[in-house]
């Protein structure tokens, strides 16, 4: 992401990275960008203990409830575990977090099907990720017009969708 992708985050001041686990992400983009305020947020007992650094921050919490507050907020392989319900409930509380600022945006990392024409390796990858979703969670792989009528549902205006993580996709969604 930061090498294909750098000039997503150039300009802002601030990021949460919403179920960002242990921060593996977030340490990479970190120390890129030594001037961003990072976020990691997850569940409670998954950032216990956890130390933060000059510009790591660990928060637990529950991104049903609320997300803090930042000019960009990341969603890295989250939104496929959940259905369209539940998403929707995610991408409001982005929406909250991000507020009233100019440099507002959500960043996905995930899955659009069909967005490659012709590449059926990528195609069927997607597609058995899909299966997998259905199997293993309540969520599933969606295709351009699925996650339009998310964001639109969740009160944003525009979203541009970049296909250059193999076979996922970076989708930059502003308020
Ligand atoms: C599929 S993992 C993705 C982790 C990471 N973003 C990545 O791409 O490797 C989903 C993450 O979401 C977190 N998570 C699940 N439910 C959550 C919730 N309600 N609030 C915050 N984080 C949650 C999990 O603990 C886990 O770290």
């Amino acid at each position: 992401m930061i090498e294909k992708c750098k000039g997503v985050l150039e300009g802002l001041e601030s990021l949460v990275d919403v179920g960002g686990g242990t921060g593996t992400m977030v340490k990479a983009i970190a120390k890129s960008f030594p001037h961003l305020k990072c976020t990691v947020f997850d569940l409670p007992h998954v950032v216990h203990g956890l130390q933060g650094t000059d510009n790591i921050e660990y928060v637990g919490g529950d991104m049903f409830q609320a997300i803090p507050s930042a000019d960009s907020i990341v969603l890295k392989t989250i939104m496929h575990n959940w259905n369209d319900e539940e998403c929707l409930k995610i991408l409001k509380r982005c929406k909250e977090a991000i507020g009233k600022r100019e440099k507002g945006k959500v960043i996905i990392i995930d899955v659009v099907i069909g967005n490659l024409k012709g590449d059926i390796v990528l195609d069927q990858t997607k597609l058995y990720y899909d299966m997998e979703m259905m199997v293993l969670v309540t969520g599933k792989e969606r295709n351009e017009k699925d996650w339009a009528k998310l964001f639109f549902s969740a009160g944003f205006n525009h979203y541009k969708i970049t296909p250059v993580l193999g076979f996922k996709s970076l989708i930059e969604v502003y308020p």
